[in-house]
C-alpha cells in the first residue's frame, strides 16, 4: 500500500519509518528533510491513504489553504483542541472531508521509542470499521494495533492527557512526592472522562490505551514535552523560554485554554485543566496547588 504523511516533525517522520517498513511511504513537510521518500506536497496529496502529523493548532489553516478533496481518507495523528475555534479535529476536519473518510490514531507512543522500533500499542478509531482496518494494515509487527468508533473519546483522551502531562511536570518540579502524583494522574483521568463523556465519549475508552495508557505515559517521563513544560513553571521559567528551549510543540500549553473555555460554556468541572491555564498565564504554581486541594469536586 502506498501511505502520504503531512508534516515532517517528530511524530510524521517516527509514522514514516514505521510504514517504510512495508509499504511505500511519502511525506512532505514545509522544511525539505533529507530522508528517503521525502516528496513534494502534490505527491504526497495524491496517495489515497493520507496521515496528517502537523500541530492540533494549525489543522484549520493549513488544511484551507492546501487540502484539495480528490477522495482520499486522512488519519489523524495529531492530538489537540483547537484553541481558537474551540472545536475537536474531527470538527475540522469533517469541513473538507465526510466522515467516513476520517480515522484518528491515539494511545501512548513517544516518536522517540517508535524510532527505535521498541514495542508500542496504538488506537485507531473512526466510524469506518473498514477505513480503520486499512490504515491498521499500514502498522509494523512492533506496533499492535486496535479499533473501535469512538472518535470524541480517543481525540479527548489524546488531547486533555497533555494538560495533565503539564499537572504532572509541575508536581514533580515542585517535588511533592509520589503520592501526590499518582493522586493528580488518577483525578486528571477522572476529569479527561468526565470532560469527554459530556461531549459524547465512551467512559471505556478512557481506561484503555487512549486515555489511561497515554496518560501515564505522558504524564511520567521527561521524554514528554508537556511534562517537561510543567517542570520549567514549577522552577518559575518563564513559558515563552521553556517552549524556546523545547524546540518542539508542546499541544497542552493550547488545548489547556481551549479545555477551559468548553468546560465553563458548557458547565463542566475542569479543576486541574483549570489551574493548569492560571500557571500558564502566570500564576505561581503553589498558589495554584493550595487552590487545588481547597476545591471540592
Ligand atoms: N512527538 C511525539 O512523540 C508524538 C506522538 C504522538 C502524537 N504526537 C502529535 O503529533 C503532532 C505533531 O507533533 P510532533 O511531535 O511531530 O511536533 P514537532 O514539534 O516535532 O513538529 C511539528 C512540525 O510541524 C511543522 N509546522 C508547524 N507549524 C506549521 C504550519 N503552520 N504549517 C506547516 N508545518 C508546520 C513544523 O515545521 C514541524 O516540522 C502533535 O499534535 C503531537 O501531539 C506527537
Ligand atoms: O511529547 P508529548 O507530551 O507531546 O507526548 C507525545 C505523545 O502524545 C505521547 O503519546
Amino acid at each position: 500500500m502506498e501511505v502520504g504523511i503531512i508534516g515532517g516533525g517528530k511524530w510524521g517522520q517516527a509514522l514514516h519509518f514505521a510504514f517504510s517498513k512495508n509499504h511505500k511511504s511519502r511525506l512532505y513537510s514545509r522544511t525539505p528533510k533529507h530522508i528517503e521518500g521525502f516528496a513534494s506536497l502534490e505527491e504526497v496529496l495524491a496517495c489515497p491513504l493520507l496521515v496528517f502529523a502537523l500541530p492540533a493548532q494549525v489543522v484549520g489553516e493549513w488544511l484551507e489553504a492546501n487540502f484539495v478533496d480528490k477522495g482520499q481518507s486522512i488519519l489523524v495523528a495529531a492530538k489537540g483542541i483547537d484553541v481558537r475555534k474551540h472545536i475537536f479535529l474531527n470538527e475540522m476536519f469533517a469541513k473538507h472531508l465526510p466522515e467516513n473518510r476520517l480515522a484518528f490514531l491515539s494511545g501512548p507512543s513517544f516518536a522517540a521509542e517508535v524510532m527505535r522500533a521498541l514495542p508500542t500499542a496504538l488506537v485507531i478509531s473512526s466510524h469506518n470499521t473498514s477505513l480503520a482496518q486499512t490504515y491498521e494494515k499500514l502498522f509494523p509487527s512492533f506496533i499492535k494495533t486496535y479499533t473501535n468508533d469512538d472518535v470524541v473519546g480517543a481525540e479527548v483522551s489524546g488531547a486533555y492527557k497533555n494538560v495533565i502531562a503539564i499537572a504532572s511536570g509541575i508536581c514533580d518540579g515542585l517535588e511533592l512526592g509520589n503520592n501526590a502524583r499518582a493522586s493528580l494522574i488518577a483525578r486528571g483521568l477522572v476529569e479527561m472522562a468526565r470532560f469527554g463523556v459530556h461531549f459524547g465519549a465512551k467512559e471505556s475508552s478512557f481506561l484503555g490505551l487512549s486515555g489511561a495508557g497515554d496518560l501515564f505515559l505522558t504524564a511520567s517521563s521527561t521524554l514528554s514535552r508537556n511534562y517537561r513544560v510543567g517542570l520549567g513553571l514549577a522552577h518559575l521559567r518563564p513559558l515563552e523560554q521553556i517552549l524556546k528551549e523545547l524546540g518542539e510543540v508542546a499541544e497542552g500549553v493550547y488545548t489547556a485554554k481551549a479545555i477551559v473555555s468548553m468546560g465553563t460554556k458548557e458547565g463542566i468541572y475542569t479543576p486541574i485543566a483549570k489551574e493548569v491555564a492560571h500557571m500558564l498565564e502566570g500564576k505561581p504554581p503553589l498558589e495554584s496547588l493550595r487552590d487545588l486541594l481547597s476545591q471540592n469536586g
